[in-house]
């Protein structure tokens, strides 16, 4: 008789599932919480206790590990195996079925212990799992309730399941064990502060394949971290089409820009740089400025707010051709509104989300980094040149350098009455990145301020700020030549801020 070994944390289909194997001929084998549900349920079912001729002990720390179950799961089935087993009266074990303890949900408990975080690290699970996977061309190995169905369908069909697909339950097994064991490492090591070990392990679950990637000859698939973090990966999807690989890279720029700020916020993404960004005393006035501050950019952009949208401000956004648009929530009518834009995704996304870390592949290899959450404090402002901004120009010097944080390096922001009027991105030399900001806003610098991410290496930037009308510019500080930069600060009354912090963003 054939034999199927079933536990699992996650009990649900597990009775049909369970009923469809006993109708198959099968001997159900349960530990005890799955056993009791089973017998319950009117199926019979077998006492892994009764295999093994010991009780579960130790609060369910061992229940399964034992050779009565472990050889019945590894044996091969060959002759010299089986008839080890044989001498020591063990069956083989045909199928298993466990899933693991929750421990992703049990650490995602607000205030949650270490000891109740240790005692939902499975151990018996894995050790069957990664057993059945090994000796897949003899054993079932099944990890999810999804695969419930395809099993039964298999076997109800042919008899057996073929060994193409038990190859890939296997994969599956090791990769759901992998990225298990990675969750319990990463939660451990950040209990201790560390966030960078000797061993990475980093994993993720799918969201869903993507259509291609950053190009349409290039597969791609969206994955969700499996630690409880929450994420671009809960955005609540209200309206559209699925998502692109590049809208969600841009979505998730538009949404950090506008996290910056307190007060109504609004910008607009183009390939991962803002083209416009602005405050306003609601989401509408913002919009209007950040997208007054590059209409032709902004055509087909992502349009992020940190506030309500309302109906008026749907109403004019969605005069513009968008791809995406997020914020955390929308009035009733404004959603309806917006729904009827056939193109246009719709996302909602709570404010506050911040990253903690950045990891990014190279040849070969991963960069691991924290995320750039430096803040400005009033003690890191150093006035270097010219007067001391007044208050107006201290909230626009400080908006723009918000801002010129979220755009590639080299950035330039220009900004002026809480909005941006020029920006330049992702240039190979600053001055070069300055005259595309300035060039841009060209008469409304007047008066404006800039943001750089970096420090002058030269002066020229100064004197083009200059020639351009900029009153006031607030960058990092720290070049060599850092008086050459200050002294044509006061040659042409502009006042200059150093933050000593840098923004390069690659
Ligand atoms: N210790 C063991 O021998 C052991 N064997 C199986 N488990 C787990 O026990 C759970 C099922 O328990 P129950 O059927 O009692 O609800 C499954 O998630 C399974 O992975 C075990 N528990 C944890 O390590």
């Amino acid at each position: 008789m054939k034999r199927a070994l079933i536990s699992v944390a996650d009990k649900s289909g597990v009775v049909p599932f369970a009923r469809g194997l006993e109708e198959l001929g099968y001997e159900i084998i349960s530990t005890g919480g799955t056993h009791k549900l089973l017998a319950e349920a009117g199926i019979k079912v077998t006492k892994v206790s009764e295999i093994t001729g010991f009780p579960e002990i130790l609060d369910g720390r061992v229940k399964t590990l034992h050779p009565a179950i472990h050889g019945g799961i590894l044996a091969l089935r060959n002759e010299e195996h089986l008839s080890q087993l044989k001498a020591n009266r063990i069956g083989t074990i045909d199928i298993v079925a466990v899933n693991l303890y929750p421990f992703r949900e049990t650490i995602a408990r607000p205030g949650v212990s270490l000891q109740e975080a240790i005692e939902n690290i499975d151990i018996g699970g894995p050790a069957m799992i990664r057993a059945a996977a090994k000796n897949y061309q003899g054993v079932i190995v099944i990890v999810k309730p999804v695969y419930y169905e395809q099993v039964l369908a298999f076997l109800r069909e042919k008899g057996d399941v073929d060994q193409e697909t038990r190859f890939k339950l296997a994969v599956e097994a090791f990769s759901h064990t992998a990225a298990y064991d990675s969750m319990i490492s990463r939660y451990l090591a950040g209990l201790q502060g560390e966030v960078m070990p000797d061993s990475l392990a980093w994993a993720g679950e799918k969201v869903y394949d993507l259509r291609y990637g950053e190009n349409p000859h290039q597969k791609a698939a969206f994955y969700r971290d499996i630690m409880p973090v929450r994420g671009l990966a809960d955005a609540e999807k209200l309206h559209g089409k699925e998502l692109s690989y590049n809208n969600i890279i841009d979505a998730e720029a538009a949404y950090l820009l506008v996290q910056e700020f307190a007060e109504p916020a609004c910008a607009i993404i183009k390939h991962t740089n803002p083209c416009g960004v602005a405050l306003g005393e609601n989401v509408g006035e913002a919009f209007a400025k950040a997208l007054a501050a590059d209409p032709v950019s902004a055509f087909g952009g992502i349009v992020a707010f940190n506030r309500v949208v309302d109906r008026e401000t749907a109403q004019k956004a969605a005069e513009l051709f968008m791809e995406v648009i997020i914020a955390p929530g929308y009035e009733e009518e404004a959603l309806a509104f917006l729904r009827s834009k056939k193109n246009l995704r719709i996302l909602r996304l709570e404010n506050g989300l911040k990253p903690k870390l950045a990891l990014r592949t190279i040849m070969g290899g991963f960069l691991l980094q924290e995320s750039d959450n430096e803040e400005l404090t009033p003690d890191s402002l150093q006035v270097v040149a010219g007067e001391k901004p007044k208050a107006e120009e201290m909230e626009d010097l400080i908006f723009a350098w918000k801002v010129v944080k979220h755009v590639k390096s080299n950035a330039i922001v220009v900004a002026k009455d809480r909005a941006t009027v020029g920006i330049g991105a992702g240039q190979m030399n600053r001055v070069g990145a300055a005259r595309l900001a300035l060039e841009q806003g060209k008469e409304k610098c007047r008066g404006a301020v800039m943001a750089s991410d970096a420090f002058f290496p030269f002066k020229d930037t100064v004197e083009l700020a200059a020639f351009y009308g900029i009153k006031a510019i607030i960058q990092p500080g720290g070049s060599m030549r850092d008086e050459e930069s200050i002294a044509a600060c006061r040659e042409h009354g502009i006042s200059m801020i150093f933050t000593g912090i840098r923004h390069f963003k690659h």
